[in-house]
């Protein structure tokens, strides 16, 4: 494919209502929407959203690369194949492949940008699953699912509130509830799990997200107490930079860890799988394609985890819908469905655009477009 034009616009959502986490809260997200021309027309869309809490650069750092990527696309032929995508982010290693194909990151004086090149990736992929007429899930995985299960994200404080919406949840079709903990004492955060309980009753999954909020000493006794209440499993209980406390606490808690903030440090990821030597330190992964650079990095880490018997789910960081059409196609394209999507924050936001799109779950799920790409109309 040759990249005859490019066009960068800038975008920003604002939330309905503030979404706290333990770590940080949330009233709107700004970034930038990217589209690449190829020389019969088409056009491929994709989203950068930094999200500088997970270790991506800032819109500023990510505007300049996308820039960058664009001067070394403009006018330029890639190679129509996965592979060649892949490699376009890939530093020259000097081993197998150097010299084959485009480069958007020849040198290592480019900064980490994860954002951008998520955002240019999505791009390029949504343009060869054009020019290859499939739906961008089967251009990465032949056997991806037709659709993807997604959790409704709960946001209230009070637990009155929160089983509320939680209620509203399970009677749209959800069959997994998240919400946030920790950053408030733990007898505030009990009261709030057993109302959630109390209100969808046996059945429905339970997760819970503390973004690194408790210390190892909190976390334990956190996962005794909420443990309790069968819980699905618990996103980034401790610190992302201690490992070590994730193992131990890992080993304790009686349902699955699910390490997030700790996959944004490359040097982490061998340690969480345990392929440093020793044992995994979480039993799932959240996989943030804005965070991990792209949908390849983070169908590779999929597949990597679940040889080791690692599940892995895919959630968004709060983004548009571009960036969200392209994180449900790679969910139905991982090795396992399973574990629902984070990917129902859509109604969270003040107005999309366009306000109605396929990526809108029904019933508690997303069915991925039969149309070739994204399936997202620009
Ligand atoms: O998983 C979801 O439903 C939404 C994603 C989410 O919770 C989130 C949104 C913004 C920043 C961080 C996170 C997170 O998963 O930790
Ligand atoms: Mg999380």
């Amino acid at each position: 494919m040759r990249i005859t034009k490019t066009t960068l616009t800038p975008s920003r959502l604002e939330l309905v209502r503030p979404l706290k986490t333990a770590r940080a809260t949330y009233t709107r997200r700004e970034g930038c929407l990217v589209q690449l021309v190829d020389e019969e027309g088409r056009i491929g869309q994709g989203e950068a959203m930094p999200l500088v809490e997970f270790g991506t650069e800032s819109l500023n750092v990510c505007q300049q690369v996308l820039q960058g990527h664009f001067r070394r696309l403009d006018g330029q032929s890639l190679v129509d194949s996965l592979d060649a995508i892949e490699e376009a982010f890939a530093l020259p290693t000097g081993g197998l492949g150097q010299g084959r194909g485009l480069r958007l990151r020849p040198t290592e004086e480019i900064p980490h940008a994860p954002a951008a090149d998520h955002a240019v990736e999505m791009a390029l992929l949504d343009l060869l699953a054009q020019r290859r007429g499939i739906p961008l899930c089967r251009l990465l995985d032949r056997a991806a699912r037709p659709e993807v299960w997604v959790n409704a994200l709960l946001t209230a404080e009070a637990p009155g509130e929160l089983a509320e919406e939680a209620r509203k949840a399970v009677a749209e079709g959800y069959k997994t509830v998240k919400m946030k903990v920790a950053g408030r004492p733990l007898d505030e955060d009990e009261a709030r799990v057993r109302a959630v309980r109390q209100a969808v009753g046996p059945e429905v999954n339970i997760r819970l997200d503390a973004n690194g909020g408790w210390s190892e000493t909190e976390a334990v006794h956190a996962v005794d107490r909420l443990g309790w209440y069968g819980l699905e499993l618990c996103e980034q209980p401790v610190p992302p930079q201690e490992l070590r406390a994730l193992w131990r606490l890992q080993r304790r808690a009686p349902f699955p860890l699910a390490a997030d903030e700790a996959l944004a440090s490359p040097e982490a990821i061998p340690v969480l799988l345990g392929a440093a030597g020793g044992m995994p330190a979480a039993r799932a992964f959240v996989l943030k394609p804005m965070v991990l650079g792209g949908l390849l990095p983070a169908l590779m880490f999929a597949r990597q985890a679940a040889s080791l018997g690692l599940e892995a789910f895919v959630t968004s960081a709060l983004d548009g819908v571009v960036s969200r059409a392209g994180a449900a196609h790679l969910a139905a394209a991982l090795p396992s469905g399973r574990l629902a999507s984070g990917l129902g924050v859509g109604s969270l936001f003040v107005r999309e655009e366009p306000e109605v799109h396929p990526f809108q779950p029904l019933q508690g799920r997303i069915r991925l477009p039969e149309a070739p790409g994204l399936g997202l109309a620009p």
